[in-house]
């Protein structure tokens, strides 16, 4: 990667098409070395946002600028920002090397770099077929190459995971936590929450145009629960005091705050029985749904 690396600052950014309130007076903050899950449900604003990032779209109010500066007045935008929004729109009777050098050409980069590319997203090989017959996988690289051309500091992908098998989730994980890992900034949008939770280390999560939360995945999926079966619940119950216990069902608690081995010594410190002890983990989804429900909603 050349240069210093870039933050992704949005503040107060809103965005009207005429009633419709795409985006609403939204601020967070993407840093570098880290890959940040972009999450909403349809329609939340996420390619409205992206668009904005990138100057295709202006603000009705508020910024979004990379490094400091709105995009259209970066030195070279397309070398500090690769951005591609939509993976399927390749002309079908390109092949994969032609695609890339229409870009490469446009971008000003020589051939060397499509053929670097072509190997590093694993389409050497199906270089010079048609994109019409390629699969969702290969279109998704292809769109990665493209974004990559630049060797770009910046990494905007709406939707990279979309349709992929899990090897191709797997793949997609170490490919973007190696750029991460160069010192580049990477963001990617999503509405499907089960692949983003083994692809990102923060999230944005924003519905109908608003934040509703940001952070490091891990702080916000919480602290861990752990569901407990013993036929002495109420004298776990006492064991457990000064930790937040839920009954679920008699004979079935979920404590809060603690993980399972800690439940396990306490139980045994005080003799309890246990007949089953299952560690319980916030998925991204079950914290989604949360978040994104009509009852967050409300103050
Ligand atoms: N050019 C436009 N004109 C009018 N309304 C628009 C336009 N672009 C987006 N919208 C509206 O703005 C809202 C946000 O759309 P946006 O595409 O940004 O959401 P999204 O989170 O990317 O959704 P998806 O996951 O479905 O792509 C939606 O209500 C959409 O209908």
């Amino acid at each position: 990667m050349n240069g210093r690396p870039l933050t992704i600052e949005v503040s107060r950014l809103s965005k009207r098409y005429g009633p419709v309130a795409a985006v609403r007076d939204l601020s967070f903050t993407v840093e570098p070395g880290v890959v940040t899950g972009f999450l909403g449900p349809n329609g939340a604003g996420k390619t409205t946002t992206m668009r904005m990032l990138t100057g295709l779209v202006s603000p009705t109010s508020g910024t979004a600028t990379i490094g400091g500066r709105p995009y259209r007045r970066l030195r070279q935008p397309s070398r500090a920002v690769g951005a591609v929004f939509d993976a399927s729109a390749f002309h079908p009777g390109h092949t994969a090397r032609d695609h890339l050098r229409v870009y490469a050409a446009m971008g000003g980069y020589p051939d060397g770099r499509v053929t670097e590319l072509l190997e590093l997203l694993d389409l050497a090989g199906a270089a010079d077929r048609r994109t019409h017959g390629f699969s969702t996988g290969m279109r998704q690289r292809l769109t990665l190459a493209t974004a990559l051309l630049g060797d770009p500091r910046v990494l905007l992908l709406d939707e990279p995971s979309n349709g992929l098998d899990p090897e191709g989730v797997r793949w997609l994980r170490g490919f973007l936590r190696r750029l991460a890992d160069e010192g580049r900034t990477v963001l990617i949008s999503s509405h499907v929450l089960h692949e983003m939770q083994q692809l990102v280390d923060d999230v944005v999560v924003i519905r109908r145009g608003e934040l509703v939360a940001a952070g490091p995945w891990s702080q916000l999926a919480g602290p861990p629960a752990v569901l407990v079966r013993s036929p002495d619940a109420d004298r776990l119950i006492t064991a457990l005091h000064g930790h937040r216990v839920e009954t679920v069902e008699p004979g079935r608690l979920r404590v809060h705050g603690l993980d399972a081995p800690a439940v396990a010594g306490l139980a045994a410190r005080h003799q309890v029985r246990v007949h089953e002890l299952v560690a319980e983990n916030t998925s991204l989804e079950e914290l989604f749904l949360d978040l994104t429900s009509d009852k967050a909603a409300t103050p």
